[in-house]
C-alpha cells in the first residue's frame, strides 16, 4: 500500500530522518515507535505530504505521492495530526462534516445521503453522535481528539495516519479506539499507520512497528520481535523488564524505577522477617515486599508479598468455597489480600518446623507444617476415586535472601518439593491407599519468597548454591515437621 525508499528529511542543516526504507501492507495495523525528537511526525508529514522528502521515494498504491492530485489523495490517506486547530464556532457534527470535501466537486458542491451517511457512521464509531450538536469548543480534550477522528473517517480513506491517536483519552477510550481500528483493519482492510508513545498499546495491537532513534531506523518487525529489553534500553535510555502478558501472546513491557541502594545487604534473611505464631495462625511478616511464586490459596502465582498466613483450621473443615472463605477471614483480620499469601493447615502450629541456613552468597529460611494424614503415592493417584479423605497439608514456606531470575523461581520451586519428597521417603510415610512410599498430600503448598536484593540467582536447581541451600532446608525442616506430626498423634493415640 505505502512503500519508502531510502527517505532523508532535514530540517535547515537539521538532518532528522536518514535512509528510511519500509512498506507498509494493505490492511495492517503499523505502528512507529521512539523517543521524543526521534522523527515520528516528521515521518507521518511526509506519507501526509505535509512535507516533501529531499531525499528517496514514497509510493502510495505503487505511485509516486506527487502525482496525485488532492482530492484523489484525500479520497485515500486521511490524516489525525498531533495538534489541530480549534474549529470555533463549528458543531461535532459539521467538523466532522469537513471530511467530505473530497467527495465535493468543487463547481456544484452537492451535500448527497452517501455523505450523511459516512458522516453518521464516523459519529457513531467514535461514539460522539449524541453529542454531534454540541460546539467543539466546548468538549474535553478527549472528545475534541475523537471529533478529529470522525472528521478523518468521514473521508472513508483507505489509509488511515494517526499522530497519537489515543493523546487525551481515557483508558477506556483508547481500548475502545484501538479495538476500533483492529476490526477496521481486519473487516474493511484499512491500512493504519500510528505514532505510539506507549509500548503496551503498540504492542498489544500493532502487526508491525517501527522503532527510531535519532531519525535512524532501529528495526520493523513484529513487537514480539523488537520489543526487547535491551534494544528499548538502547532505544529509550530506560532500563525495562519484558514479561509476557497474562492472556495474550504479547510481550508486555514494565518499567523499572531506579531503586534506592540496598545498604541492608548484609543482613540476614532472619532479620528480614518476623514470625508471630498463635493458635490460630502463623504469620511470617517480611520488613519489605517479598517476590513470591507461590501454589498457595491465597496469592497463587507470582506475587510481591509482606504477609504470609499458615491458618490453622480443624480437622472438620470442609468449605466449598475456601479461597472466598479465606480471602474473607484474612479480611477481616486486617491482612491486605493483595500483599497477603494465605495457606491452610490443620496441623498444630507449635508443631511447625524451622530451618534457617546460610553461605557466602545467601541466607536462607524454612518454614514447614507437616500432615500427612492425606499422604499419597503421586504415582498411583490416578487408581484413586477420591483424593482427600481427611485434614493433611503439607506447606513450605522458603524465605531467601537474594535476586532470583524467573527461571530460578521455578527451579526452587522443584528442588523444594524434590527435597520434599525426601523427607517423605526418609520418615517412611505410606500412601494408604496403595501401600506405596508417598510423594505428597493433595493440597500441599509451597511458596518461595525472595527479597530480589543482593546476590543474583540465575537458577536455583540441586546443584547450584542456592539449590544446595534450599534442598538441605526444606528437607530438614519437613522431616522434622513430620517428626512432631507423628509425635502428636500418638499422644492422641
Ligand atoms: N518545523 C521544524 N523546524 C525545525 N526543526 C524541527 C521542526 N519540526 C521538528 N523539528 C525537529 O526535528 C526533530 C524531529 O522532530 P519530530 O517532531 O519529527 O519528532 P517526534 O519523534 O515526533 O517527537 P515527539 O515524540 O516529541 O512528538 C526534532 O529534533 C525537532 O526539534
Amino acid at each position: 500500500m505505502l512503500q519508502l525508499e531510502n527517505v532523508s528529511y532535514s530540517y535547515g542543516r537539521e538532518v532528522v530522518l536518514k535512509d528510511i526504507t519500509f512498506s507498509v501492507h494493505k490492511g495492517e495495523l503499523f505502528g512507529i515507535l521512539g523517543p521524543n525528537g526521534s522523527g515520528k511526525t516528521t515521518l507521518l508529514k511526509l506519507l501526509s505530504r505535509e512535507l516533501s522528502p529531499q531525499a528517496g521515494t514514497i509510493s502510495l498504491k505503487g505511485k509516486t505521492l506527487s502525482v496525485y492530485n488532492q482530492k484523489e489523495f484525500a479520497r485515500i490517506v486521511a490524516v489525525l495530526p498531533q495538534t489541530v486547530e480549534l474549529s470555533f464556532g463549528y458543531t461535532v457534527k459539521e467538523t466532522t462534516e469537513l471530511g467530505r470535501y473530497a467527495y465535493q466537486s468543487s463547481l456544484f458542491p452537492k451535500w448527497t445521503d452517501e455523505d450523511e451517511k459516512a458522516v453518521m457512521e464516523a459519529l457513531r464509531q467514535v461514539d460522539l453522535w449524541e453529542k454531534r450538536d454540541k460546539g467543539v469548543d466546548s468538549l474535553s480534550g478527549g472528545e475534541r481528539q475523537r471529533t478529529y477522528l470522525a472528521r478523518a473517517l468521514a473521508q472513508e480513506p483507505e489509509v488511515l495516519l494517526l499522530d497519537e491517536p489515543t493523546n487525551h483519552m481515557d483508558i477506556a477510550h483508547q481500548m475502545k479506539l484501538l479495538d476500533a481500528l483492529k476490526s477496521w483493519t481486519k473487516e474493511k482492510k484499512l491500512t493504519v499507520i500510528a505514532i505510539f508513545h506507549d509500548i503496551n498499546l503498540a504492542s498489544l495491537y500493532c502487526d508491525r512497528v517501527l522503532l527510531l532513534q535519532n531519525g535512524e531506523m532501529i528495526g520493523v518487525n513484529k513487537p514480539r520481535n523488537l520489543i526487547e529489553e535491551t534494544t528499548l534500553l538502547q532505544v529509550f535510555q530506560t532500563p525495562v523488564k519484558r514479561q509476557e502478558h497474562p492472556v495474550v501472546p504479547k510481550p508486555l513491557i514494565t518499567f523499572l524505577p531506579s531503586m534506592e541502594t540496598n545498604s541492608e545487604n548484609d543482613k540476614d534473611i532472619r532479620d528480614k522477617v518476623t514470625i508471630v505464631s498463635n493458635d490460630e495462625r502463623m504469620t511470617v511478616t517480611a520488613v519489605e515486599p517479598l517476590k513470591v511464586f507461590s501454589s498457595a490459596l491465597v496469592g497463587a502465582g507470582f506475587q510481591w508479598a509482606t504477609h504470609f498466613v499458615n491458618r490453622h483450621v480443624p480437622k472438620t473443615y470442609r468449605c466449598d468455597h475456601a479461597y472466598d472463605e479465606m480471602k474473607q477471614y484474612l479480611r477481616m483480620n486486617g491482612f491486605d489480600i493483595p500483599r497477603t499469601i494465605g495457606m491452610m493447615t490443620a496441623v498444630y502450629l507449635e508443631d511447625a518446623a524451622y530451618m534457617h541456613l546460610r553461605d557466602e552468597c545467601s541466607s536462607i529460611l524454612a518454614v514447614v507444617t507437616a500432615g500427612v494424614g492425606n499422604a499419597v503415592d503421586a504415582s498411583k493417584a490416578w487408581e484413586r476415586e477420591m483424593v482427600v479423605r481427611g485434614p493433611g497439608t503439607i506447606n513450605i514456606m522458603v524465605f531467601i535472601d537474594g535476586h532470583l531470575s524467573e527461571a530460578a523461581y521455578a527451579q526452587a520451586m522443584m528442588t523444594a518439593t524434590e527435597a520434599k519428597v525426601k523427607a517423605l521417603y526418609d520418615e517412611e510415610i505410606i500412601d494408604p491407599e496403595s501401600g506405596t512410599m508417598a510423594t505428597g498430600t493433595s493440597t500441599d503448598c509451597i511458596a518461595i519468597a525472595a527479597t530480589q536484593k543482593g546476590h543474583y540467582f540465575e537458577y536455583a536447581g540441586t546443584i547450584t548454591s542456592l539449590g544446595k541451600l534450599i534442598g538441605r532446608s526444606v528437607y530438614e525442616a519437613t522431616r522434622q515437621a513430620i517428626q512432631k506430626y507423628k509425635l502428636r498423634r500418638r499422644e492422641f493415640q
